[in-house]
C-alpha cells in the first residue's frame, strides 16, 4: 500500500528509480494548479433537470444550492437509497464534541449518470477536467469550451450506453453499499468511523463530502480511492481537487489526513479478486482450457510516457500478483492483459481488446474468462462494453465459451481488507501545511496568463478551423 499525507502545495507525480513509487514534487505537471480560480470547473455544474445545481465557491469552500430532491448540503448521504450509513452527528452536536477524535474515512471515486438526462452534463464534468483532456498550458482556457463541444458530440452514443443497462449508471448505489460495508467493517475492527463518498463527476461531488467532514468537525481523515491502481486521471484528479480545497482552508490544512493512493498489491485485494475469478473458471466445461483475459480502462500513451504515469506499471504488477496467487491456488491458465473504452482522437495503451479479442477468436482460442481489473464495481464499462459489446465480438471471432468475473462489489474478504488499509493508513495521518502565495506572486501569475490568453486566443482560432481539429472533434463520437 502506498499511504502519503497531503502536503505542501502544487504536487508533481514523478516515477522514482525503482519505478514503482511515487514521489509528490513542486512544478509545472499535470497536477499543477492552473492559473483560473480552484473550483471553476464545477461553477456551472448544470443538468438538463430543472433543479438548480450550481456550486459556488465561498471562502474556499464550495457549497452547493439547494438540490432537494438528490443533495441537499449536509445530507448528502443521509438519505440515501442503501440509506444504511449515516454521518451520525448533526454540525451541532458535532460542535459540542469538537475535543474528541472522530476519524473520517473519505471513498473517492468517479461518479456516474443516474439519469439519461444526467449523461451531456456529467460528460461535460469528465471532459472539463484538465486531468482527462490535457491541453497545453497556453490552450487550457479553451478547456471548458472544448468540454461543452465533446460533452455535446459524445452524448448520443453514451446514452446509448446507459440505456443498454437501464438507464443510468449503478455506480452510486454500489458506492453507498461499500461505504455501509467498510463502515461495518471498521466497527468490527473496534473503530468507530464515519465513511464519505466523494465522486468527481457526479453526485454526490467530493466538494460536497469535504463540506460535510468540516461540518462533522471530523479530527483524523484516511482518504481512500476506489481505484486499485494509481492514474493521474482517476485518482490524481480527486486529489487535485482535495488539496486545491484543503490548501486554501484553515480547518481542512490543519487537519490530519492519511491517502491511499494504491492498493493494488494488498494481499486482501489480490486474494479476493482470485477467490472470484478461480470460482468462475470453475463454471467452464474444462477449466484448464480457459483464457482468463484481464480487461483494464485504458489511458492515452502520453500519460504514461510523458507524464510518468505509473498506472500501467501498476497494472502489470497487479496481474503479475493475482496470476501468482491462482498459480498456488492450482490454476495454470494462459492470461492477458487488454486495454478498453478508448476515447477520442490520441494513442491509447495498447493492445486494445476489441483488436485482441478478434485475434485470440481468430487463433482458436474457444473459452475466454474476462477480468474488469481497473475497477471494484459494476458500471458501463463491464456490463454494457464487456457483457455486450466484446461478448458479442468474441463469439462473432470465433470463441464458443464466454464468462465474466463480476466487480468485487462488496465481497466481505475484499471490504475487510479495505477496512485494513484505513487501519493501518490512519497513524500516518498529518496535516497539510499550507502555502499562500505572496501577493508580488500573485500579480505575475495574473500578467502570465493574460499574456497566455492573448497568445492562445490567436493560436486557438487558427487551430479551431483546422482539418485536424474537425476531425479530432469527429472522433469523439465513435
Ligand atoms: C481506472 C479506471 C478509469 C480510468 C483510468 C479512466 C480514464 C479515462 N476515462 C475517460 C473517458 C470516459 N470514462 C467514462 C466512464 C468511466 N470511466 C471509468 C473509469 C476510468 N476512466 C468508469 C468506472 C466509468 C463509468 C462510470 C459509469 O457511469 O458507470 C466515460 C463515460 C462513458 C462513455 O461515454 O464511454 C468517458 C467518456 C478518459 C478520457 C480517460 C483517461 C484520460
Ligand atoms: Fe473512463
Amino acid at each position: 500500500m502506498e499511504a502519503a499525507t497531503l502536503s505542501g502545495s502544487l504536487p508533481r507525480l514523478k516515477l522514482s528509480a525503482s519505478n514503482h513509487k511515487l514521489s509528490w514534487s513542486q512544478g509545472r505537471s499535470i497536477i499543477s494548479v492552473s492559473c483560473r480560480p480552484s473550483g471553476q470547473l464545477h461553477d456551472t455544474v448544470s443538468s438538463s433537470s430543472s433543479t438548480d445545481r450550481r456550486v459556488t465557491i465561498s471562502g474556499g469552500l464550495y457549497e452547493l444550492s439547494p438540490a432537494p430532491k438528490r443533495n441537499p448540503v449536509g445530507q448528502t448521504h443521509c438519505a440515501t437509497s442503501a440509506g444504511a450509513y449515516t454521518y451520525g452527528e448533526s454540525s451541532l452536536e458535532s460542535h459540542s464534541h469538537a475535543a474528541e477524535d472522530k476519524v473520517g474515512v473519505l471513498l473517492l471515486n468517479l461518479g456516474g449518470p443516474e439519469t439519461l438526462h444526467d449523461v451531456q452534463p456529467f460528460l461535460f464534468n469528465l471532459f472539463a477536467d484538465p486531468d482527462i483532456i490535457r491541453l497545453p498550458r497556453l490552450f487550457q482556457f479553451l478547456q471548458r469550451p472544448l468540454a461543452q463541444l465533446i460533452s455535446v458530440l459524445r452524448a448520443p452514443k453514451s446514452k446509448e450506453g446507459y440505456a443498454a443497462i437501464g438507464g443510468g449508471s449503478p455506480l452510486r448505489k454500489i458506492t453507498d453499499e461499500q461505504a455501509h460495508a467498510i463502515k461495518m467493517a471498521l466497527e468490527a475492527k473496534g473503530m468507530s468511523a464515519i465513511v464519505y463518498v466523494g465522486m468527481r463527476y457526479w453526485y454526490p461531488f467530493t466538494e460536497e463530502a469535504i463540506h460535510q467532514i468540516k461540518r462533522d468537525r471530523i479530527t483524523r481523515l484516511v482518504v481512500l480511492p476506489l481505484y486499485p491502481q494509481f492514474s493521474i486521471s482517476t485518482t490524481g484528479s480527486s486529489l487535485r481537487v482535495l488539496q486545491n480545497i484543503f490548501r486554501e482552508d484553515a480547518y481542512l490544512s490543519r487537519l490530519p489526513v492519511s491517502i491511499i493512493q494504491s492498493w493494488y498489491q494488498r494481499e486482501g485485494y489480490i486474494k479476493s479478486m482470485a477467490d472470484l475469478i478461480g470460482k468462475e473458471l470453475e463454471q467452464f466445461p474444462k477449466p484448464e482450457e480457459v483464457m482468463i483475459f484481464f480487461s483494464a480502462h485504458g489511458v492515452p500513451v502520453s500519460y504514461i510516457v510523458d507524464a510518468g504515469d505509473p498506472y500501467k506499471d501498476q497494472m502489470e504488477e497487479c496481474i503479475y500478483l493475482i496470476m501468482k496467487e491462482l498459480k498456488a491456488r492450482g490454476f495454470s491458465n494462459d492470461h492477458t492483459l487488454a486495454y478498453q473504452s478508448r476515447v477520442g482522437p490520441v494513442q491509447w495503451l495498447k493492445p486494445y481488446t476489441d483488436e485482441v479479442l478478434v485475434e485470440l477468436g481468430q487463433k482458436g482460442v474457444k473459452s475466454l474468462l474476462a477480468v474488469p481489473v481497473s475497477f471494484v464495481s459494476e458500471h458501463i464499462e463491464t456490463l454494457e462494453e464487456i457483457d455486450m459489446e466484446y461478448k458479442h465480438l468474441a463469439l462473432e471471432s470465433g470463441v464458443e465459451n464466454w464468462g465474466r468475473v463480476p466487480a468485487l462489489g462488496c465481497t466481505s474478504s475484499f471490504i475487510t481488507d479495505l477496512a485494513d488499509a484505513v487501519v493501518e493508513a490512519l497513524p500516518s495521518a498529518k496535516a497539510i501545511s499550507t502555502s499562500s502565495s505572496t501577493s508580488e506572486e500573485a500579480d505575475y501569475d495574473i500578467f502570465r496568463c493574460a499574456i497566455k490568453m492573448l497568445f492562445g486566443s490567436i493560436l486557438a482560432f487558427v487551430l479551431l478551423f483546422s482539418p485536424k481539429m474537425i476531425l479530432a472533434c469527429k472522433n469523439y463520437l465513435l
